[in-house]
């Protein structure tokens, strides 16, 4: 550690950048900077990074479209990963449940390591309900303040009416929710605020999964993010 310091004491710049403090947090705090830029990462990747946050009904084909959307673009050469609500919620996020502030804090948690993500470089796709305006727009102002002339937020829209979720059902729920055996269900008994300017607006019920998962990957190449 002591042969790290020195050398990087004899550096022109510091690496550690001081943040200012919130509230009471603690001001010792500070962010190292990272040594190889968001612009060498795109060169190498020969994308720009972004999350595409796919919002919907349960049912209503976040999961798929996102899971065809990701294997198009890694067979495009692109780097990518999906982040998952049942499968995040096995894990990191396994302490919450489904009352409003749990989704809030989902939510939050969510957009927290989609950032990551994307300053590693990554096209993330992530597949939640995501019910609230305004956390799915906290996460896109976190991050809008980047260097990127895109923006790095992209509101995928999975439209597809709850009588056709409800049909689906591929899990089952929703008939669990309607014989009152699962409480708090979006969509039944807990609030779905729809998209107010989503960046794509797919529905699933007027077209197949590789039209929905091409619409978003079309979304991408007309706006850039594949060209760099
Ligand atoms: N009460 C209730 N309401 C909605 N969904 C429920 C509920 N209980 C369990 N599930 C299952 O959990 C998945 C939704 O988790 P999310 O993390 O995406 O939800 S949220 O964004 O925090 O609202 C959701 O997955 P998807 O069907 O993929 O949306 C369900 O399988
Ligand atoms: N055009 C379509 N787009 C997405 N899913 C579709 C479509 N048509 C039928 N489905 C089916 O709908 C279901 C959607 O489930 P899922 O992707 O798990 O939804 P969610 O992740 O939103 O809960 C799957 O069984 C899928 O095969």
């Amino acid at each position: 550690m002591d042969f790290f310091m020195s050398l990087l004491s004899k550096t022109a710049a510091s690496p550690y950048q001081e943040i200012e403090s919130e509230g009471d947090k603690s001001s010792d705090v500070v962010w190292h900077l990272a040594s190889v830029s968001h612009a060498q990462r795109e060169t190498a990747n020969g994308h720009a990074p972004a999350v595409l946050w796919f919002t919907g009904l349960s049912g209503s084909g976040k999961s798929t479209v996102a899971n065809a959307v990701d294997k198009m673009l890694h067979d495009l050469g692109c780097k990518t990963y999906v982040l998952d609500g049942d499968n995040v919620r096995h894990g990191l996020n396994g302490d919450l449940g489904f009352s409003d502030a749990d989704r809030v804090e989902n939510i939050r948690r969510i957009g927290e390591v989609s950032k990551l993500f994307v300053d590693a470089g990554l096209l993330v796709s992530t597949a939640f309900i995501s019910p609230f305006v305004e956390d799915r727009e906290s996460v896109r102002a976190q991050l809008s303040d980047s260097q990127h002339s895109n923006s790095q937020f992209i509101e995928v829209y999975i439209d597809t009416p709850i009588e056709v979720c409800e049909q689906r059902d591929p899990k089952g729920l929703y008939k669990k929710a309607r014989a009152g055996e699962i409480k708090n269900f979006t969509g039944i008994d807990s609030a779905y605020e729809l998209p107010i300017n989503p960046e794509v607006h797919v529905k699933t019920a007027e077209q197949s999964i590789e039209a929905c998962a091409q619409q978003v990957v079309d979304y991408l190449k007309c706006n850039g993010y594949l060209d760099v």
